[in-house]
């Protein structure tokens, strides 16, 4: 006790260095729980005079949001941010925007050394609270990031203290029709992510006038009619009953212009594109059935080389069999193996009935306009192909006369297009037989340092886009293959034509020596493929011997072991061809009878020393000797 009393002495006593410090330390702990009790009292006070909006990276609205914010000028101002040199963001970031660091000028030194510049962008940083005034408001904005199972997804949380929430609804509207507004000019792409069922921004491109597309007279507007048509029809399909969807199928030579045709049509409709592979790895029906169910009403669903998914195996060449291996009713135990082999290979399950449930099933979104595009329309099950699933077919071929003429005169705008189109003339009347006029040609905005083509006239564009047309033969080359030419030619407009024959015989010249060594190789593929088929059948046969020389064995020593109950066996077994063969050897050597077969010494059956056949395969005959008893029928 008193030993406690000695201890406790320094902090009751009225003085003491240690007793001041204690009281310091329970004034200063009792101050700022205090504090902190009131912070946080206010700061709930506070909190609840805040609407607060939430606003996820997985839906459009944060899209809108972020792309608003990154106009604002207070993102420019902002004490902490992050710079990024993503040259292509959804949000728009790279933009010229208030908070953007872009250079006005492009060192030319950089651009003709064939590098750009990066643009650098200022975006807010992540978890920290930047506040914004916007009409008459102070919003609180707050930029996190969650993490999840595949990834980490972005939120926005914007506060504001006001009575109710007019004030946000406003913002997003406003952020809306901005994004739109800058959305006019690009198409969004959305690429299916296998992985996960769902879809991924692929980044924005810049639309594709139609008139750069180079078509048979009447193909383009027979599409976009359709397109438009059916996009303001949806009263009409209801009223009938009929699903709201409409399926295109462009199908043809590679390179003729289906790809590009899709995106164009995108960019004039204001639709983005969402993306499917179908061969793409782990696609399965369920992957696929999501997949559809989650695009928008508004969109094109672009499935990309159609016959590819079920046909993996077959190369993209006119020779291929081409038969879909996942539905050909014949040969089924060799559709079996290809698709087993797919499955192996890449993870994916996708079945044809699968891919039609998807297409038009319950769960398919409606008010899509569906794009399939094939190289080999043959492949394809009718089932897939069959109105109501594609409603519209167009084929695309090689480059034609009239469509060389028109790629030419895209490449080589004549003085006065060019006019034209630089003081953004409305477009003049149109002479739809001439594929110069047909539209607005496209004339691309150079850059200050950019290799001009001369400027031709008129006539001399027309005279040299006919020169260049009548030399190139119709349906033989893909207008991917004549816009090759041109690009190499781009500013040399005359000598393109002047030598286009001479690329003519060289472009066939390839060709032929491609072909031979495609020939040689599949021939030398084929030749190793039938010895490794030799080879696997003589290893078999192999096998399959042994396995009845072994079965021969164990049946020997079966007979054996019921013999010798009786009377003990004669060890004299031979149980292959072999241990036959120096059996009899060395009876022979002996001077023993030796084993024989039944056809060579039919009268030794059933006397004193007994031969028995037993099994007989591949040539090869085993024989079992049982000295002294007749032949045990059980063997
Ligand atoms: N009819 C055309 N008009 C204008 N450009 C074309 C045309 N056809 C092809 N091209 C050009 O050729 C290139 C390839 O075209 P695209 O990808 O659209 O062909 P595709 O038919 O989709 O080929 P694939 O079947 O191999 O996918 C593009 O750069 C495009 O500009």
């Amino acid at each position: 006790m008193e030993t406690l009393k000695n201890l406790l002495s320094p902090l009751t006593s009225s003085t003491g260095p240690i007793q001041d410090t204690l009281k310091l330390v329970v004034i200063g702990g009792t101050v700022e729980t205090a504090r902190r009790a009131s912070v946080s009292a206010w700061s709930g006070f506070v909190d609840s005079f805040f609407l607060t909006a939430h606003f996820s990276q997985e839906d459009y609205p944060y899209d809108w949001l972020m792309h608003w914010l990154s106009k604002q000028p207070a993102w420019g101002r902002s004490r902490e941010f992050d710079i990024t040199t993503r040259s292509v963001s959804r949000h728009g970031l790279t933009q010229s925007t208030s908070g953007d660091l872009e250079e006005e000028e492009e060192d030319d030194g950089l651009v003709s050394s064939g590098r750009r510049k990066r643009k650098v962008a200022i975006i807010p940083s992540v978890d920290t609270t930047h506040t914004i005034y916007y009409r008459g408001h102070w919003l609180r904005i707050t930029r996190s990031k969650r993490f999840q199972d595949y990834g980490s997804c972005g939120e926005l949380k914007i506060s504001v203290v006001a009575r109710n929430n007019d004030i946000l609804k406003r913002l997003v509207l406003e952020a809306k029709r901005e994004y739109e507004k800058d959305a006019e000019h690009r198409v969004h792409i959305f690429m299916a992510d296998t992985n996960y069922g769902c879809w991924r921004w692929n980044g924005a491109r810049h639309k594709r006038p139609m008139s750069s597309i180079v078509l048979e007279p009447g193909v383009k507007d027979m599409i976009l009619a359709d397109c438009k048509d059916f996009l303001c029809s949806e009263d009409w399909y209801a009223e009938r009953g009929i699903p709201f969807r409409r399926g295109y199928l462009l199908h043809g030579v590679p390179g003729s212009g289906k790809t590009s045709l899709i995106h164009s049509l995108a960019g004039e409709l204001g639709l983005d594109i969402y993306v499917v592979s179908l061969s793409s790895k782990g696609m399965s029906d369920n992957t696929l059935a999501n997949l559809m169910g989650n695009v928008p009403s508004r969109c094109i669903l672009l499935l990309e080389d159609l016959d590819a998914a079920f046909t993996r195996g077959i190369s993209r060449d006119e020779k291929s069999t081409g038969a879909p291996i996942g539905n050909t009713s014949s040969s089924s135990s060799s559709t079996s193996t290809s698709a087993k082999n797919k499955e192996e290979n890449d993870g994916s399950t996708l079945s044809l009935s699968g891919l039609l449930n998807s297409l038009d099933g319950v769960a398919a979104a409606e008010g899509r306009l569906l794009f399939a595009t094939t190289n080999h329309i043959e492949r394809l099950d009718p089932a897939l192909s069959r109105p109501g699933r594609m409603d519209v077919w167009v084929n695309f071929k090689n480059a034609t006369k009239w469509q060389a003429e028109g790629i030419f005169k895209c490449f080589f705008p004549s003085k006065s297009s060019q006019q034209a189109s630089s003081s953004s003339s409305p477009s003049t009347p149109q002479d739809p037989k001439d594929p110069a006029s047909q539209e607005n040609l496209a004339v691309p905005k150079r850059k200050k340092n950019a290799v001009l083509a001369p400027s031709l006239s008129d006539e001399e564009i027309c005279v040299l886009a006919k020169r260049f047309a009548d030399a190139i033969p119709d349906d033989e080359f893909s207008v991917a293959s004549l816009q090759g030419y041109l690009l190499k030619n781009k500013t040399r407009p005359r000598e393109c034509v002047e030598e286009v024959l001479t690329w003519i015989a060289q472009e066939r010249e390839t060709r032929a020596k491609l072909k031979k060594e495609k020939e040689e190789r599949e021939a030398k593929e084929r030749k190793e493929a039938e010895e490794q088929e030799k080879k696997e059948r003589e290893e078999k046969e192999k096998k399959e011997q042994e396995e009845k020389d072994k079965t021969a064995k164990e049946v020997s020593c079966s007979t054996k072991s019921s013999a010798a109950p009786s009377e003990p066996a004669i060890p004299e077994v031979a149980t292959s061809s072999s241990e036959s063969e120096s059996s009899t050897t060395g009876a022979e050597a002996d001077g023993e009878e030796s084993v024989t077969s039944e056809e060579d010494s039919p009268e030794e059956k059933g006397s004193e020393s007994a031969t028995e056949k037993t099994t007989s395969s591949g040539g090869n005959e085993t024989w079992v000797a049982v000295k002294g008893h007749p032949p045990d029928p059980n063997v």
